[in-house]
């Protein structure tokens, strides 16, 4: 079960996915109670061993834009949330990166259909930390495909039961507060994702 953890803005928070075993960590450089600025995530992401995934979350803004801020951040993975076309992957496919398409349920579920190596089946309001339907996509998604939208310690196993995810995906449901990360929370997401692999 592969895990991403994001919306991280503090280095202890940092440290306690890596510690717990994260593989992917998230860094907000879109509007967001979660945001952070690309000389910040770069602070961030020099903590990070290599064999964890950095990623820089976007939505919305244009292929220049996340370019630029992609390269100051220093992240390895472009995480584009929402309905970005087709050719905002093929503009940034030059820089190497780790292509993330991060959608709800409505959209096309193939993993690779945008040229992304990474899919991510979100809620319709992405980072709201509400609960969906997660059944409703079972068998739907095809390749890398992250469960992502209201997952928390407590219902991660559930949700995986239900949908059947190649790994899942979270931020508010590791916080205390939007925005506010929790070390031991993530600990115990990291545990509970695991053993509901
Ligand atoms: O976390 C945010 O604030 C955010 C803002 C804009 C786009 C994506 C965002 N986060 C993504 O939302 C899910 C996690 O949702 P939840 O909070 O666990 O319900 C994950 O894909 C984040 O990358």
């Amino acid at each position: 079960m592969y895990v991403k953890i994001c919306g991280l803005s503090e280095p202890e928070h940092v440290a306690a996915a890596v510690e717990a075993g994260a593989d992917a960590i998230g860094f907000v450089l879109t509007a967001s109670p979660r945001q952070v600025s690309p000389e910040r995530a770069a602070e961030l992401a020099a903590l990070v061993p290599d064999r964890v995934l950095t990623v820089g979350v976007f939505r919305g803004e244009d292929p220049a834009t996340v370019r630029a801020a992609a390269l100051a951040a220093g992240v390895r993975g472009i995480q584009l949330h929402g309905k970005h076309p087709h050719g905002d992957f093929t503009e940034l496919k030059d820089l190497g990166r780790t292509l993330v398409r991060a959608v709800d349920a409505r959209a096309d579920l193939r993993c690779g259909a945008f040229d992304e190596s990474l899919l991510i089946v979100d809620a319709p309001r992405p980072g709201s930390g509400e609960p969906w339907d997660w059944a409703a996509v079972r068998g739907r998604p095809t390749g890398r495909w992250l469960l992502a939208g209201g997952l928390d310690p407590a219902n991660v196993a559930e949700a995986v039961a239900a949908a059947g995810p190649w790994g899942v995906d979270v931020s508010s449901g590791v916080e205390t507060a939007p925005g506010v990360k929790d070390s031991a929370l993530i600990a115990r997401f990291l545990t509970a994702a695991r053993r509901a692999a």
